[in-house]
Formats: C-alpha cells, sequence, structure tokens
C-alpha cells in the first residue's frame, strides 16, 4: 500500500479532520499584522532556557497597552512554530462536555497571558473555553505571590499515564503530588493493585485493596486524595456499578467523601459533578437531596466558575447528566 493517511475510526461527513495549517497561517497574520500581537507572542517560550527568559509585565497584556514599534521584530517561521508547539492549548469546550456537541473535535488556540501559566497535577487554578474564549479562574484559595497552576493534562490519571502525557510538552512534572507517587508506585502492592486494574480485576475490589494499604501504609489528607485521583476510573467505575456495590459497598468510603478529597488536590472536575449528581438522581429527592444539591452546585462553581449565575448552573448541572 502507498504510504497515506487512514481513518483511525468511523467519522461522519462533517468531522473535523485538520486545523493546524489556518492556524498558524492566522497566527502569523496577526503577528505580521499587529506589533502588539507581534510583541507578546515573541515573549512566549520556545521550551528551552526558560529561567533566563524575562518576565513581562502584566500591564502589557492589558487592552489598553498599545505596545512599542520600535521593539519588536518579526517572528521567523521556524521561531513561530516554536511558540505554537509549546503554548497552544486544545480546548475542551463547555459544549463538548456539557451539551455533548462536537465530543470529537477539539479546537486549538494560543491565549497570550494564559500561555505563561505553568502545569501542574495538583493545581490551583482551572481553564475554561467558551467560544473562543478562555477563562482562567481559581479552584482553590491562593496566598499572594504563590504560583497560578493548572493541568496541560488529565489530574484524574495515573502516575505513568501522566507522565507519558506531560512527555509531549517537554515536561517532567516535579509537583508534590508527582514525588510523592513517585515513592509510592514504586511499591510492590500499588504496582500489583495497578496491574489488577489493567488486567481487569473487580473494579470494586481495587478500590478495596487501595484503601487497605493506604491504612496500613499509613497514607492520610492530601496523600490519600493524590492516589484516589490516580485511581479515580476503579472508583468511579465501582460506584456506577450496582453489582461492586453490592459486593463492596460496605467496606470502601462512600462515594462523596472521595469526591470531596479529590476535589481538595485536582480541584472541580466536570466528570466529579457528573457522579455526584447521578447519585442524587438515583437517591431521588427528598432531604438529603438539597443538601446534596447544594454541594453539587458548590462543585459546579468549581468547575464552571462563579461566572455563572444560579439559575443558568442549575441549567448546566442537568445538561452535564443527561437522561
Ligand atoms: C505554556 S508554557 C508555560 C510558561 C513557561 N514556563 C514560560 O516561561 O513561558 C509551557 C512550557 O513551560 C514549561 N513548563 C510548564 N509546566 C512545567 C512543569 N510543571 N515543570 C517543568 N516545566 C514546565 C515547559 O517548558 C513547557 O513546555
Amino acid at each position: 500500500m502507498e504510504r497515506s493517511i487512514l481513518a483511525g475510526k468511523d467519522l461522519s461527513e462533517d468531522a473535523q479532520l485538520a486545523m493546524w495549517k489556518n492556524f498558524i497561517q492566522k497566527v502569523s497574520e496577526f503577528a505580521r499584522k499587529c506589533y502588539k500581537t507581534r510583541d507578546l507572542i515573541g515573549m512566549l517560550s520556545i521550551g528551552e532556557d526558560e529561567e533566563e527568559l524575562e518576565i513581562p509585565d502584566i500591564d502589557l497584556f492589558r487592552p489598553e497597552n498599545v505596545g512599542n514599534m520600535d521593539s519588536c521584530e518579526m517572528i521567523d517561521m521556524e521561531k513561530l512554530l516554536a511558540i505554537l508547539d509549546v503554548n497552544s492549548l486544545t480546548e475542551d469546550a463547555v459544549s463538548a462536555n456539557v451539551l455533548r456537541k462536537n465530543n470529537d473535535s477539539y479546537g486549538v488556540g494560543l491565549w497570550l497571558l494564559p500561555s505563561f501559566i505553568n502545569h501542574s497535577c495538583c493545581p490551583n487554578s482551572r481553564r475554561l473555553h467558551v467560544g473562543d474564549y478562555l477563562i482562567v479562574h481559581a479552584s482553590k484559595d491562593m496566598k499572594a505571590g504563590e504560583e497560578i497552576t493548572f493541568a496541560y493534562l488529565d489530574p484524574l490519571s495515573p502516575l505513568s499515564k501522566r507522565r507519558e502525557m506531560s512527555m509531549t510538552w517537554g515536561i517532567q512534572c516535579k509537583c508534590k503530588r508527582c514525588r510523592f507517587e513517585n515513592e509510592v508506585f514504586a511499591k510492590q502492592e500499588i504496582k500489583e493493585i495497578e496491574i489488577g486494574l489493567e488486567r481487569g480485576m473487580d473494579v470494586g475490589g481495587v478500590v478495596y485493596k487501595l484503601e487497605e494499604h493506604m491504612k496500613r501504609l499509613k497514607v492520610r489528607g492530601k496523600e490519600k486524595a493524590y492516589l484516589r485521583a490516580s485511581f479515580w476510573s476503579a472508583y468511579c467505575e465501582a460506584y456506577r456499578s450496582d453489582r461492586s456495590m453490592k459486593r463492596w459497598g460496605r467496606r470502601i468510603p462512600a462515594m462523596d467523601a472521595v469526591v470531596d478529597s479529590v476535589v481538595d488536590v485536582v480541584g472541580g472536575d466536570h466528570r466529579l459533578l457528573k457522579i455526584m449528581v447521578e447519585e442524587l438522581k438515583k437517591n431521588g429527592g427528598g432531604g438529603s437531596g438539597l443538601v446534596g444539591m447544594e454541594k453539587a452546585l458548590k462543585l459546579a462553581r468549581d468547575v464552571y466558575g462563579k461566572v455563572v449565575k444560579k439559575q443558568a448552573m442549575k441549567t448546566l448541572v442537568e445538561f452535564c447528566i443527561g437522561d
């Protein structure tokens, strides 16, 4: 067969196949026509010698700043491609997650100021894409001077997967969570649980074993939450399975306690919200339902930010679950 590109899966007639060229052309056109944009793009990292790069003044990014026509040079294509490689973000838009439209198609874009935010697997902020806008909101309380981080990759995935994904960014993450998990995942018991999960071991049993090992290894607080986040796929599947809950339900921690601890370390996430609201629906309304709904709305604010009004948030939560 001739060398060619094959569809990796069945695609519908209007499926988006590629958008890179157009994107690169657009950015390069903007950079050519507008010296302020060129100036700001020129400050972005190409992923090398970042310690030596100048920290730009935040005022440069304000709309009223007109830039300095004399100070910036044209950016050659090689540098521009390197900048786009290091700083472009794919958008996991609300419409993709909530309305289930465009589930498979991700847009890619360059947002200048957010390009300075580094990655962490236990981030303190979260990004939300609405149309062309990228909204970054705090997902935890922060102290003045604290570094703002968001997750470039899925924080609800295990260390090995996160390592693999971060390599595409040229990053070796050394956040607190990765440092801790580096040690823990080397332990035989945890390795066995990971292998068991990969080999299709009963997910309830995986959760039970993990919780027991954490007790034995005296893993508590945030560290316990790191591991729960890493094994989230097993927790999630166990809570969703009637069979698993019948067998393991009494021996594993309640779903809302696990969600609370995971939110505490990775911040809000639509999958955590989804399982919480599913549980609420399963148990019907009633007194505890109201408390549960308040909790879900609080989590929804962590996921979608405070910009969304309460009534709209309720609708968003409904959409998030579907029927
Ligand atoms: C979008 S830029 C972030 C801002 C960048 N640090 C700068 O100085 O402009 C992405 C690049 O930052 C660096 N980076 C981001 N998060 C990192 C992390 N957790 N550890 C190490 N390097 C990181 C990597 O070089 C990555 O390619």
